[in-house]
């Protein structure tokens, strides 16, 4: 396993020549196996709550408190530990906006994951697609799944991980090869003839918005006025009645049609973990940050395996399987920022 682990940093991180890869291995192992020694307007900003949501909020954090109170006994827990992070996007490394296609993430952002990508094996994992999602982040040492974990695109797979089927072979920006993992593939024609009948007929309902996330279809409405809503949901209603293989899901001011198959972002951080090399692994800690109720499906994983942190950002007490929490994307930015100097620190 740990030969397997290895081998995927090599590759991944592209290394020019031995010494580099060497020490960089050997920095890496260090770091990751510890020596033992426009705001989100779900959440109202702090200056603005009420008394009683306060206390709520205050008790809720009792149940999932904050991860960067307790980012030390985190740590000590994940000493000896292979630590991998998991990260959602929107409304986790970005904040909620109005404009989807503006939904960018900071350079400060950008620069915390990418000194976590460099320290511990680290996998973006979205609602959107897969290109649009690496198009935000721009980071090549990150595992990128799109369509809510259908599309993903991690380690070259050594073994016969999960019979080679729906899997292809495809190299990074860096020439690096990886394996593409598309389950939701034999969907793609009914999503292309969905995607055209739903641009024709929203576009006469003002606000709506159709973005094609491949293996995934979300309806924004967001922009569309209360008495519209009830037709705009008809619409969608009626068409997906005429696609019995598809199901809707709900999102922040968004309808989502996605393919019925048994797959979500908890099968997404399975697998990925499985091609890290972590197959029942017990010295493996995932962290996995998200804001949606599509993160549920991993936080419900990790709770399952009784392995690692659940993560939810959120600054209302929200049902959660969340262990933990962080109150918006710039406590993420906090956490990822104390986690890569732990890691650097721990490396010495
Ligand atoms: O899994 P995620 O990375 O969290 O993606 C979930 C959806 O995120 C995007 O929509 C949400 O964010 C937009 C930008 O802040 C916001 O305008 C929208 O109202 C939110 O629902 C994305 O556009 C969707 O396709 C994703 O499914």
């Amino acid at each position: 396993m740990r030969e397997n682990l290895t081998r995927w940093f090599y590759q991944a991180m592209g290394f020019q020549n031995g010494l580099a890869r060497t020490q960089r291995i050997e920095s890496i192992s260090k770091a990751t196996k510890l020596n033992k020694t426009e705001p989100k307007e779900e959440s109202k900003p702090a200056d603005q709550m009420d008394i009683s949501t306060d206390v709520k909020y205050i008790s809720w954090l009792k149940e999932h408190p904050s991860a960067l109170s307790s980012f030390e006994e985190m740590m000590d827990e994940a000493k000896g530990k292979w630590v991998v992070v998991f990260l959602d996007y929107d409304g986790t490394l970005s904040p909620i906006v109005n404009d989807p296609e503006r939904a960018f993430m900071s350079d400060m952002m950008r620069s915390a994951v990418g000194d976590v990508a460099k320290l511990y094996p680290t996998a973006i994992i979205s609602g959107r697609s897969r290109q649009k999602v690496y198009g935000f982040v721009k980071l090549d040492d990150v595992f990128y799944a799109g369509s809510h974990g259908m599309d993903i695109m991690g380690p070259a797979i050594q073994a016969n991980c999960y019979d080679g089927k729906y899997q292809s072979k495809a190299l990074d920006q860096k020439g690096n090869e990886l394996t593409v993992f598309q389950p939701a593939h034999d969907f793609l024609p009914s999503i292309e003839k969905m995607l055209n009948v739903l641009e024709e007929t929203t576009s006469e309902i003002n606000g709506a918005l159709v973005e094609d996330n491949r293996f995934c279809i979300s309806v924004h409405y967001r922009h569309v006025l209360q008495e519209d809503l009830g037709l705009l949901e008809k619409k969608v209603q009626a068409l997906v009645a005429k696609y019995p293989d598809f199901h809707l899901t709900r999102g922040k001011k968004v309808i989502e049609i996605r393919p019925s198959i048994k797959w979500n972002k908890g099968d997404a951080l399975v697998y990925l973990l499985e091609t890290l090399g972590f197959t029942n692994s017990s010295d493996v800690l995932p962290i996995y940050i998200g804001d949606d109720k599509t993160d549920e499906d991993a936080f419900k994983v990790l709770k399952c395996r009784g392995q690692g942190y659940p993560i939810i950002v959120s600054s209302n007490p929200r049902d959660t399987l969340a262990s933990y929490s962080l109150r918006d994307p710039s406590e993420v930015l906090s956490f990822l920022m104390r986690l890569a100097r732990w890691g650097e620190v721990s490396a010495v």
